[in-house]
């Protein structure tokens, strides 16, 4: 008998302990609960019992068979083999449980084996020839911290799991992904866990034509400790159905010309000027700067809100055109006000700007920027070539501070490049020359003024630039924002600078925000400077 064809879309893993409900009987309750659960959406289930004895876990088990099968829903049970076989049920086990081979073995070939799997080297074990048919899927993560495990592998983020699904590649293996899976970290999951598939693992060496996405989401308490499983059983199904536009977009390419772009940007800068209801831009940035963006926003006739109270992140959100999370005032209150504000960004699919301020300048910095970006998806990354070759990896342009010295990057294209492809999003480096790319195509920006680098948060200014655009309800999508951001912003410079008015660094900045101000579309059309490289 071959083994079944499952749809891991929704694998609810159970935790009985969690139930929000008691009552006078409990198994019953939890009974109830799993077929709601199953009502909503539920495509498989594992019966997960800590700290109860075998003929407990065998009796819930046994119950929750006969639920399962009635919504003919696959169950798998967590490490009891003996369970396993006695119930004609499926296997999970741990990497420090049964060795999947033998417990293969004991469990013949009609039956499904899922494996826990924490690293590329996990992975790449069972993919080895001799260990070929023994797994069905695999159980990736944890993805994020969780309360509802004990001695809990690394936490390995949402580029974690990616590594793995890089490994895993085009096998028939199905994965899914586990720990800390809910609706608020989901949008991210899919849209950054799509490993691409390449000839070779070099994201350098071709711009990616395919990607290996998650088969399914695994989740505990975000079923089991909700009142209503049914609800939170559709939404979480409603998210997964997502996946395939995440790696549509990715897949699609772009077909951008140089020309088509400034037409566009042209077109935008039309319509935020005749926009009635103007895009609400939420930042959350350094205290250095939040003046100068909230008047660079208005110049440009949208809406700044600098607001960093993480109790009304949520509404501001659903309101929002863009979120700027900028990683200049890396105080602990303010990255964790950025992260539940980025993830609510995620969950009412608005685009999120992230302007990883002085990230090469330390390693707490670093390590706020890597948080950051695994716990949500942010569409843009806009820096200097210092901060934007620390979070490629790359040390050949040093940071002094929130500044980067020296000439800059040999193959300045690369580098946007490749961070864009192992990102999945838009970079923009902004410098003497202005380089965004979005891991298929590249555009040099050769607008701007010296005086930018001589006063402070002009990069933070330019990041709002390029916020307003991709706040706009336009389908041109992150990589025309940030083009059009940066060149509107870099064209008012330089008419900014040709004012016989502007003596120094404080003139310049007020004929600057005046600029953006005053810029028309016709400026834009005969001042742009941009090319595809
Ligand atoms: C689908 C899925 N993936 C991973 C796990 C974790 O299993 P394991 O590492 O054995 O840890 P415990 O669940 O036994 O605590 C899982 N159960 N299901
Ligand atoms: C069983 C398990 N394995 C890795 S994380 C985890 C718990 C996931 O629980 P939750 O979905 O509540 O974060």
């Amino acid at each position: 008998m071959p083994r079944p064809t499952v749809d891991y879309s929704l694998y609810y893993v159970t935790g009985r302990s969690l139930l929000p409900t008691t009552s006078t009987a409990p198994l019953d309750s939890y009974l109830d609960h799993l077929e709601l659960a199953l009502q909503g959406g539920v495509t498989v289930v594992q019966i997960r019992e800590k700290d109860v004895d075998g003929r407990e876990f065998y009796e819930v088990a046994r119950r929750s068979k006969l639920v399962c099968d009635k919504y003919n829903v696959p169950l798998f049970i967590n490490d009891r083999l003996d369970i396993a076989l006695l119930l004609s049920c499926h296997l999970h086990v741990g990497q420090s449980d049964l060795p999947y081979q033998l417990a293969r073995h004991l469990l013949g070939p009609d039956r499904l084996l899922g494996v826990s799997v924490n690293t590329p080297d996990e992975m790449l074990d069972i993919l080895k020839p001799e260990h070929a048919g023994m797994v069905d899927y695999v159980g990736i993560g944890p993805a994020f911290g969780t309360q509802t495990k004990k001695n809990l592998n690394p936490v390995i983020g949402v580029r974690g799991v990616r590594d793995v699904l890089q490994v895993l590649g085009d096998s028939e293996i199905k994965a899914v992904v586990i720990g800390g899976i809910t609706p608020e970290t989901i949008p991210n999951v899919l849209a950054q866990t799509p490993a691409p598939l390449l000839p070779s693992a070099d994201p350098t060496a071709a711009s990616p034509t395919k990607y290996r996405s998650l088969d399914g989401l695994a989740v505990v308490s975000s079923i089991a400790a909700s009142p209503t499983p049914d609800v939170a059983a559709r939404e979480l199904r409603a998210l997964f159905a997502q996946r395939d536009e995440y790696t549509t977009r990715l897949e699609r390419g772009g077909e951008w010309s140089a020309e088509k772009v400034v037409q566009v940007a042209a077109e935008l800068v039309d319509l935020l000027r005749s926009e009635e209801k103007k895009p609400l831009m939420h930042h959350i940035t350094n205290t250095v700067v939040q003046n100068d963006c909230a008047n660079l926003t208005l110049a440009l006739n949208a809406s700044p809100i600098m607001s960093t109270v993480s109790a009304e992140a949520a509404a501001l959100s659903k309101l929002l055109g863009c979120l700027v999370l900028n990683l200049g005032t890396a105080t602990v209150p303010i990255l964790e006000v950025q992260t539940i504000a980025g993830r609510e960004a995620n969950r009412n699919r608005k685009k999120v700007v992230f302007d990883p301020v002085g990230v090469g300048a330390t390693a707490y910095r670093r390590k706020a920027a890597s948080d950051l970006l695994n716990a949500c998806h942010v569409s843009i990354i806009k820096g200097n070539a210092g901060e934007i070759g620390a979070l490629a990896g790359s040390s050949e342009v040093q940071a002094r501070g929130v500044d980067s010295v020296g000439p800059g990057f040999k193959d300045p294209v690369t580098v946007v490049r490749t961070l864009a492809a192992r990102e999945k999003l838009v970079v923009g480096m902004s410098g003497e020359v202005d380089y965004v790319s979005d891991g298929h195509s590249t555009f040099a920006i050769e607008n701007g003024s010296e005086w930018q680098g001589k006063i402070t948060g002009s990069g933070c200014m330019a990041s709002s630039a390029v916020a307003v655009f991709a706040g706009l309800d336009h389908e041109s999508g992150p990589l025309v924002a940030t083009l059009a951001g940066l060149l509107v912003i870099n064209i008012a410079a330089e008419i900014a600078a040709e004012r016989t008015t502007v003596q120094g660094p404080n003139t310049f900045r007020s004929a600057l925000i005046d600029e953006c101000h005053n810029l028309t579309p016709e400026d834009v059309v005969k001042r742009a400077r941009i090319k595809r490289v």
